[in-house]
């Protein structure tokens, strides 16, 4: 292929990809053994000094629905002196918003879901009542000028009800963006979406949201989730969220592994001569580091590869 040929498949692809790094919160919630403090803080930090700008911290949910982030407070508190990057968290509700804010966070996410089933399962209230939640929050948070990012669950898919139609996500899509959202993530939440689904759902969301405020949150369960990230660059989306080692999967969202691997995103990124700021080494560190506290192996296949190459060159 000529390097001209190369530029036409590619040119479409943005020259910068913000990575929202969200492994602290959704890469650990499902994990069953509460993981102490000072090690999430410690992944935190290690997170942000491998260059990454936007580093999800907790969740300030109830504790009695996600036991794993009851420290939320305390994670928060830890991290306010560390520099380089922004912690969200994410809050159901009023009173999550508020402990959040009381603990010092800067920004926030409401987290509504495509699904009405899902809703249910996940916030315990359907669509309409919890976008009603989240314009309480998106109201709260413009008074302090906090900025509030919306993510959409089950954007193709849900566990509950099988294929979401396009439309319902454009729904809650346009619902976030008019009550003020700064940023707005697509979630796959199960993993099972394919080019062949994400495209007309990013068709019908770009009918009602500018590009340049979307972003997109792929679960790997599947295998699609690179494939789907690359397609999504290709129709003009430029953030991407990850989890570093693949950690992941929803407390409520049952058979669904982990978010892609920011490891694979970002080595698939270099290859592609994106910018992200991300030094894949230091990346890789923070991926042991927390594969070494939970006791298994990384979920990220490109961090398992340059790992037995190192070993192997360093025998050599
Ligand atoms: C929304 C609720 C709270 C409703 O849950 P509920 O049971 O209906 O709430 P409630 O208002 O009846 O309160 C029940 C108890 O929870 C307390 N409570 C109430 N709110 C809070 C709060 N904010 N923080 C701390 N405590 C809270 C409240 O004070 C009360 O305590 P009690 O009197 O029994 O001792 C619950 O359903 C919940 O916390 N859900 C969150 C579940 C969750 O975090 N799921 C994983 C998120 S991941 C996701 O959604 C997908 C995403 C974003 O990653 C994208 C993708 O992957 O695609």
């Amino acid at each position: 292929m000529t390097d001209t040929t190369m530029l036409q498949l590619l040119k479409t692809i943005p020259y910068h990809v913000k990575i929202v790094e969200v492994g602290a919160r959704d890469g650990l919630q499902n994990e069953k053994a509460i993981i102490p403090t000072n090690i999430k803080v410690e992944l935190i930090e290690l997170l942000v000094s491998s260059g990454l700008s936007v580093v999800e911290a907790t969740s300030f949910v109830s504790p009695k629905w996600v036991p794993q982030l009851a420290d939320a407070k305390d994670v928060l508190a830890a991290i306010q002196n560390v520099e380089g990057a922004r912690f969200p968290v994410l809050t159901p509700n009023l009173k999550g918003f508020e402990a959040a804010v009381a603990a010092g966070a800067k920004e926030v996410a409401v987290f509504p879901a495509a699904s009405e089933s899902f809703s249910k399962a996940n916030l315990n209230c359907g669509i309409e009542d919890n976008l009603a939640r989240c314009r309480d929050i998106a109201s709260a948070a413009g008074s302090l000028s906090i900025p509030v990012r919306g993510y959409i669950s089950c954007v193709v898919g849900c566990p509950l009800e099988g294929s979401i139609a396009p439309e319902k996500v454009a729904y809650v899509a346009k619902s976030l963006y008019e009550m003020g959202c700064a940023e707005i993530s697509l979630g796959d939440t199960i993993g099972v979406g394919t080019p062949g689904t994400v495209i007309p759902m990013l068709e019908a969301v770009f009918d009602v949201v500018p590009t340049d405020m979307l972003a997109v949150h792929f679960h790997d369960t599947y295998g699609q989730a690179l494939s789907n990230i690359l397609i999504s660059l290709q129709m003009g989306i430029s953030t991407v969220d990850s989890s570093v080692a693949g950690l992941g999967g929803c407390p409520y969202a049952k058979g669904a592994t982990g978010n892609v691997a920011t490891e694979d995103v970002v080595y698939m990124l270099n290859g592609l001569g994106v910018k992200t700021n991300v030094d894949l080494g230091k990346l890789m560190l923070a991926g042991d580091f927390i594969c070494k506290h939970l006791g298994r192996a990384s979920g990220s296949k490109a961090a398992t590869a340059l790992s037995k190459v190192t070993s192997h060159a360093s025998k050599l």
